[in-house]
């Protein structure tokens, strides 16, 4: 029987929050908005770098975007996968970022890369806390596979075997929801986190030339208006010779639902300030958690319509 969606928002009493991370919940996140090329070796250098800089200009959370150390697409994911369980050495994407969050505490969500395990491959994110240990691995849990004839094809679940499940971790910066780009489709998710008592959910995310345009900002503002939450997504940077042309627009959107920072498509680093202070006021203003009509809309009872087939 599948069940894909327990509104716990619906069913249970708001899940306690989490304390108020240090600094009041003040802090400064990077949105590094990468050059990816085919070679991995570079790919992992230049991002260490754009890390680092980061960091020195005041960062405390970096976010990377989908599947910054290869090209996006079906054909590189087996080629350039890494086994993350097996440790660093087999890892040297993760081995980086372990020791870049350590050397400068930091708290990372890196991005995504492919991943190889028990003969299955995932579109994979880590995240890292400030001593450099792998807190939480979230697997992609929505595959992209849409065809819009004449725009964009993709089939993700060719290749790619999805996550099975959400990924919530408590971090130095506050409790974090990890979604990769198509997830961020899935409103229910992202309702999921927000019950959980997330401050901010991240979404990595490389979305294209067709739907980009349409729906990438759309998508944000509406995961962070329903919610009233800080939502942040990563892009790499628009590469008009590669195979996938990737839309790039790495924003923080803030529980408002207003961009609190964005950029255009070249490389760059986006740094924003985080204030959860805002968060708090803006549900104190405007009560929809505990004005939400549960009795009315209980969604439990989806699983004649729920179809999740990988
Ligand atoms: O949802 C979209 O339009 C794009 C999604 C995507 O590019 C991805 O999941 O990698």
């Amino acid at each position: 029987m599948a069940s894909v969606f327990r509104p716990e928002t619906a069913r249970q009493p708001p899940v306690e929050r989490p304390p108020t991370p240090p600094n009041g919940g003040r802090y400064k996140i990077a949105l590094c908005q990468l050059a990816v090329t085919p070679d991995k070796e570079r790919n992992i250098a230049h991002a260490r770098s754009v890390i680092e800089a980061a960091a020195d200009n005041g960062a405390q959370l970096i976010l990377l975007p989908e599947i910054w150390n290869c090209p996006y697409s079906n054909d590189s994911f087996p080629v350039y996968a890494e086994d993350i369980d097996a440790g660093f050495e087999a890892s040297p994407s993760s081995a980086m970022l372990s020791n870049v969050a350590r050397e400068k505490k930091l708290t990372i969500v890196g991005g995504s890369i492919p991943e190889r395990s028990n003969g299955h491959l995932y579109n994979t994110c880590c995240v890292f806390d400030k001593d450099g240990e792998l807190k939480a691995k979230h697997r992609k849990v929505h595959l992209f596979d849409i065809d819009i004839p004449g725009k964009i094809t993709f089939k993700e679940s060719d290749v790619l075997t999805a996550g099975d499940g959400p990924t919530i971790v408590d971090t130095d910066v506050g409790r974090i929801g990890v979604g990769i780009c198509y997830d961020i489709r899935f409103p229910e998710l992202a309702m999921l986190y927000a019950a959980r008592g997330a401050h901010i959910i991240c979404y990595p995310g490389a979305f294209n030339m067709t739907t980009g345009p349409a729906h990438w900002e759309l998508l944000q503002k509406a995961r962070a208006v329903d919610n009233q939450i800080y939502v942040a997504t990563c892009a790499p940077a628009r590469d008009p010779s590669a195979g996938y042309i990737a839309w790039g627009h790495s924003t923080l959107v803030g529980p408002f639902g207003q961009i609190v920072a964005t950029t255009e498509h070249e490389q760059t680093t986006v740094i924003a300030e985080i204030d959860y202070s805002q968060t708090e006021k803006i549900r104190l203003n405007m009560p929809l958690e505990s004005q939400r009509r549960g009795d009315l809309y209980n969604l439990v009872d989806v699983t004649r319509h729920a179809s999740h087939k990988t």
